[in-house]
């Protein structure tokens, strides 16, 4: 016979928690929120901690290069999507472990002998109003001179006039060496009143621009997450399908930690595919899932998971449950891998992290996610609404909206997955809209600022002392419908989510 569970899956949606006891010395300014992101030694540091318990989903409609550079920023962590080619893979990791902050590589260049009619259409597409002339037109050819909107006019010159015409030639622009540092730069760019420094190779090629602009940007960022050369970090997915090539070039291309992306980690598949990484690839952390439950759990970390990741068919996406009946609410599934993981440091040394996964709707669940044990949590609808995520921006009536889509949907299926470009039997996601947000770094400031007066009012002063001394409560049908506010609202500007 089945065995039955009789414990009832609960969601976060359930669960309340109760304040407790502040101290003076624990303010929303001195909470730290800093949590290890792979397994380590009981007692020992984790060798990767995330400034910001928040990771973005393993999904082409969240985790692109731009948001992964953005999530880094703030201290967070993206795991590229793999449903790409493994070199397109790839050609994203590079991108983030090369984005430098404080030096772009020039998008706005010309030909001297392009008309300045180019030259304005070109500022227009791109935003930008400073552009590098280079012999060839491209961001890393000889630069010959740099024009920007203040060089002409549209009514004052005729737009028909070579660019060469008004841009400031090379001996009249001041540059710099490739081997200047930023606070170098930066002391140029304040001491000779510049706008724009470029960076030359040793042949007069162009290699980067630093903008004053930039300074200001820079200074908004002080918990970047970065490598010991400072180079942001990231993350990638990985299948148990093609993992013998795509692990590779990803390591190639420097990434910090993988993760295996799938709906059941329960598997044969995984625990073969985590050796291999584990037997190849030891210094590169290796994340295994999802699972829901103590045995789920078990396996992964036996087989040598670097964390864990829980959670199935609680996305916002999802219709896992809908399609296949399988799955735990995620309240469960965190509970019980939790005391799997406490169980698992307590017989073996070794602390495996766990990673709540999908279904986090508001930003309390967050909250409620780490107090009930989690490490850190995976975030895809949250992510998909901010301007840095992949999906397009569509206005309607009721205001913006992004598209965001679920790996399971027929649409992702669309990158002929793996190469086997099979007819799809039933879909597990669906494919739609979440509401715009504007800016990630606006919006996790917000989240994170919630998230940090909750473990303040529960008197927790870091993660690992949320998630010992948090008392939760189990909430009823009416206790929850007191939870909202019980008159119409009026207008305001403020954000509730
Ligand atoms: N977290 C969740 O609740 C859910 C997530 N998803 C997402 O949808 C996407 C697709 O997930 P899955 O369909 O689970 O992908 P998957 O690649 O893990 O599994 C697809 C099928 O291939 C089989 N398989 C895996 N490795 C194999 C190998 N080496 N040789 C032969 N067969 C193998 C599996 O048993 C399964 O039948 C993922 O991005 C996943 O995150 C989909 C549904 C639910
Ligand atoms: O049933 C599913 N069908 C899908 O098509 C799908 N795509 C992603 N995922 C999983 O959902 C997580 C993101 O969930 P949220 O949007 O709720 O943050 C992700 O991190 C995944 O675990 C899927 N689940
Ligand atoms: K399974």
């Amino acid at each position: 016979m089945a065995h039955i569970i009789n414990e009832v899956s609960r969601t976060f949606n359930e669960f309340l928690l109760l304040p407790g006891r502040t101290r003076k010395d624990c303010s929303v300014q001195s909470v730290e929120v800093s949590t290890p992101l792979a397994r380590h030694r009981l007692g020992e540091p984790s060798p990767l901690i995330l400034g910001t318990p928040v990771t973005s989903a393993i999904m082409q409609s969240v985790s692109s290069h731009d948001l992964a550079i953005a999530l880094a920023r703030a201290g967070g962590l993206s795991f590229l999507y793999h449903n790409q080619p493994i070199e397109d893979q790839a050609a994203a990791v590079r991108r983030v472990k090369t984005f430098k902050s404080g030096f772009v590589t020039s998008d706005t260049n010309v030909r001297p002998t392009d008309a300045l009619r180019d030259l304005v259409e070109l500022m227009e597409r791109t935003g930008h109003s400073t552009a590098a002339v280079t012999e060839d037109g491209t961001a890393t050819g000889t630069l010959l001179g740099m024009v920007s909107k203040r060089d002409f006019h549209p009514q004052r010159h005729d737009l028909d006039a070579p660019v060469s015409s008004r841009m400031r030639p090379i001996d009249s622009v001041p540059s710099a060496k490739g081997d200047i540092t930023l606070t170098e730069a930066n002391d140029r760019l304040f001491d000779e009143h510049l706008d724009v420094l470029p960076v030359l190779d040793h042949e007069g090629h162009l290699h980067r621009l630093i903008f004053r602009s930039d300074y200001e940007d820079n200074k908004r960022f002080p918990h970047q997450l970065v490598d010991a050369s400072k180079r942001l970090r990231v993350g990638a997915g990985v299948n148990t399908h093609d993992y013998k090539d795509r692990i590779p070039a990803l390591v190639d291309a420097d990434v910090d930690v993988l993760c295996f992306d799938s709906s059941d980690g329960y598997s044969d598949y995984q625990a073969d595919a985590l050796a291999w990484a584990k037997q190849h690839y030891p210094h590169t952390p290796i994340g295994g899932g999802n699972v829901v439950d103590a045995e789920g759990f078990d396996f992964l970390a036996q087989a040598g998971a670097d964390f864990v990741k829980v959670g199935v068919g609680g996305g916002s996406i999802c219709i896992t449950r809908d399609q296949k009946g399988i799955g735990r609410g995620q309240a469960s599934a965190v509970l019980d891998t939790v005391a799997a993981r406490d169980r698992y440091a307590q017989q073996t040394g070794i602390y495996v992290p766990i990673c709540s996964d999908g279904g986090l709707v508001h930003d309390y669940h967050i909250t409620l996610a780490l107090a009930m044990g989690a490490d850190f949590v995976m975030m895809g609808r949250y992510f998909a609404r901010f301007d840095q995520a992949p999906g397009a921006k569509i206005p309607t009536k009721e205001g913006f909206v992004k598209e965001y889509w679920g790996e399971g949907s027929a649409r992702a299926r669309n990158w002929q997955r793996y190469g086997q470009a099979t007819k799809m039997l039933f879909e597990e996601g669906v494919d739609g809209y979440v509401p715009y947000a504007g800016d990630l770094h606006e919006g996790l400031a917000s989240t994170l600022a919630k998230i940090k007066a909750t473990m303040v009012s529960c008197g927790a002063s870091n993660i690992p002392a949320f998630q010992t001394g948090a008392r939760l409560t189990l909430v009823s049908e009416q206790s929850f419908q007191e939870s909202h506010a019980n008159v119409t609202i009026r207008e305001t500007t403020g954000t509730t989510h």
